[in-house]
């Protein structure tokens, strides 16, 4: 793990910014077109907007969320809502987005087709995780019953019955995640920092998801953090 600390987001958000343009820059140079996993929640939308006026080739780079929220798109708290809203804008409303959510009532329906769309996607050239106070990240929740398929199946999503959180959840897999040449840790506010102090400090990945990816072998994560 790589461990990045800055005074405040807005500096964060701008080396932050320029580690992505760089990676997406040349995933398009050398392979024609880059794929991106985000998270929702509250902490990256102002990433978000900064990303959105950047120049970059935009059409030639897609996005998916690393999970969303088993709601309508257009929903107050749907990840696809805030990625559509204040990511996919601007020079960036170019950009190409793979949605995680159908018109099905219960994430489970959606499944295969959700599925379908994501083997179309390859190896992601960045991946950003968010961290929940109780050490989800994802949709990949401690308390519900399918943490031990996400952090086990070989599938690319799953639909998650969070019991602590609304909505049903459509997540990507601990496997699908990690399938990223870049993979950060996005950490804002001063309630982070002691959750990933307790995430390092112990090994029991049922108990907090996100230590299967601070924790995975030969995977160096980069957290960027800010205490506000
Ligand atoms: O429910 C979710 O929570 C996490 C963390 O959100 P934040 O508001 O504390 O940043 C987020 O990473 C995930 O995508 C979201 O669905």
């Amino acid at each position: 793990m790589q461990f990045h600390r800055f005074e405040h987001s807005a500096a964060l958000n701008a080396d932050f910014a320029e580690r992505l343009i760089a990676i997406l820059s040349e995933a398009v140079a050398e392979r024609g077109h880059a794929f991106l996993a985000v998270s929702g929640g509250r902490t990256p939308q102002a990433l978000f907007a900064q990303l959105a006026s950047t120049e970059l080739p935009w059409h030639k780079i897609t996005i998916t969320l690393a999970d969303d929220r088993w709601l309508p798109a257009d929903a107050k708290d749907s990840n696809e809502r805030l990625v559509k809203s204040v990511l996919l804008q601007d020079k960036a409303s170019q950009a190409n987005f793979i949605s995680l959510v159908t018109a099905d009532a219960k994430a489970e329906q959606g499944a295969d087709t959700i599925a379908q769309r994501l083997a179309a996607v390859p190896t992601f050239d960045a991946v950003i995780l968010g961290m929940g106070e109780d050490g989800h990240t994802a949709s990949l929740f401690p308390c519900s019953k399918e943490l031990a398929e996400g952090l086990s199946t070989t599938a690319d999503a799953l639909a998650v019955n969070p019991t602590t959180a609304p909505y049903q959840r459509m997540s990507l897999s601990k496997q699908r995640l990690l399938n990223s040449r870049h993979l950060f840790l996005h950490l804002v506010g001063p309630a982070k920092l002691p959750v990933l102090n307790q995430a390092v400090a112990g090994d029991d990945v049922m108990q907090m998801p996100i230590r299967a990816f601070l924790q995975q072998p030969g995977v160096d994560i980069q957290v960027m953090f800010a205490p506000e």
